[in-house]
């Protein structure tokens, strides 16, 4: 079995379609603030990709750059600014942060009705208690794609690899929420490869490419890999023996062109997400409102899960 590519390029610039079409509907612009500080160069190009994206959808979108040795009070004054701006609905800093700067802080100073990342500890124990609030974007990208493909995953057994606050607790919450058995594999794990083989969902979010060998999926799981690694010349890649894994897989998506995408697009939905809420136009829902699979024929991916 060759898998079928879960393209997060496609679903992604579909998503932002939609989403451009009910700004063009509203009586006022969605506010985001993206704050770069210095001048990581993955950082750059992430900034740029954002910001572009938020203005075609027609978002007011701005920029903030801050140089490499801004004092950390200053940064947290720049939130702070962004939280009091009534235009402003969205506010995202850009990781990794510099050294003399804790990030921890910074995060925790962001509204976290304006929490478009979802970082905030408020919003990461919404979800963890799952109650309506803001959702990482990279999880929910992934929650969309499953839903894209159809996948049913109430009772579905789904391997998270990975336990960071940004990919992949989150990622396990949203996957309980919507009522997958799930396990999460860390750096402490034993067995990794045969839990892997149990995965019918197997989501990687390491950043060691090629951890995840073709022989550790199960014939027609859906794969799906978060991680993105530079090879010696330059390229883009994950943590899945892609070509490997494809033979074996029923659905796998693909780095570049994957994940990524949908990380993106989400951050431009719950930017919309927000700015109804502080208007008291619309309720955040629980889990981002995209724990169902909404699938469906007409859709490009057809129907049915991939599981064999
Ligand atoms: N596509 C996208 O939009 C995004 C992609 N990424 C990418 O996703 C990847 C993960 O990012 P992030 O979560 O921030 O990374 P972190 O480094 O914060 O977390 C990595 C996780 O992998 C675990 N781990 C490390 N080594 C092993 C191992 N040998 N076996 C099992 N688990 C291991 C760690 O375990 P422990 O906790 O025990 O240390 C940790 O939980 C990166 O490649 C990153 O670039 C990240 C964000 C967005
Ligand atoms: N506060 C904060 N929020 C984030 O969401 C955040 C962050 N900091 N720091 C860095 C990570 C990483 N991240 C990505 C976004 C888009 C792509 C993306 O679009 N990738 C393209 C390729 C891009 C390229 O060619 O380099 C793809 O996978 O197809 C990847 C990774 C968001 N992050």
């Amino acid at each position: 079995m060759t898998a079928r590519i879960l393209d997060g390029k496609a679903v992604g610039a579909r998503l932002r379609a939609g989403l451009g079409e009910r700004v063009a509907g509203l009586s006022f612009r969605p506010g985001l603030r993206v704050v770069r500080v210095g001048d990581d160069p993955a950082s750059v190009v992430y900034v740029r990709s954002k910001d572009r994206a938020a203005k075609e959808a027609g978002f007011d979108s701005e920029t903030i750059l801050l140089p490499e040795d801004v004092p950390e009070s200053e940064l947290l004054a720049t939130v702070r600014r962004l939280n009091a701006d009534p235009a402003v609905d969205g506010i995202l800093v850009q990781l990794p942060l510099p050294k003399h700067i804790d990030p921890q802080k910074v995060l925790e100073a962001v509204d976290p009705a304006k929490d478009v990342d979802g970082f905030h500890p408020v919003n990461a124990g919404r979800l963890a208690a799952g109650l309506p609030g803001l959702v990482p974007c990279t999880p929910k990208g992934v929650m969309h794609l499953l839903a894209e493909a159809g996948v049913k995953l109430s009772g579905a057994r789904a391997v998270v690899l990975g336990r960071s606050a940004i990919v992949g607790r989150p990622m396990a919450a949203l996957l309980l929420a919507a009522d997958a058995t799930v396990t999460m594999l860390h750096s402490r794990s034993r067995d990794i490869a045969e839990e892997c083989r149990r995965a019918e969902v197997l989501v990687a979010a390491v950043g060691r490419a090629g951890i995840v060998r073709g022989d550790w999926i199960a014939p027609g799981a859906v794969v799906v890999d978060v991680g993105i690694n530079r090879t010696a010349e330059g390229k883009l890649t994950g943590d899945v023996e892609f070509e490997a894994a494809r033979e074996r897989a029923g659905w796998i998506t693909p780095v570049p062109g994957g994940v990524g995408p949908m990380t993106i697009a989400c951050l431009l939905e719950n930017t919309l997400e927000a700015a109804l809420a502080r208007r008291g136009r619309a309720e955040l829902e629980p889990n981002g409102g995209v724990a169902e699979a909404h699938a469906t024929p007409e859709q490009s991916y057809g129907h049915g899960p991939g599981l064999a």
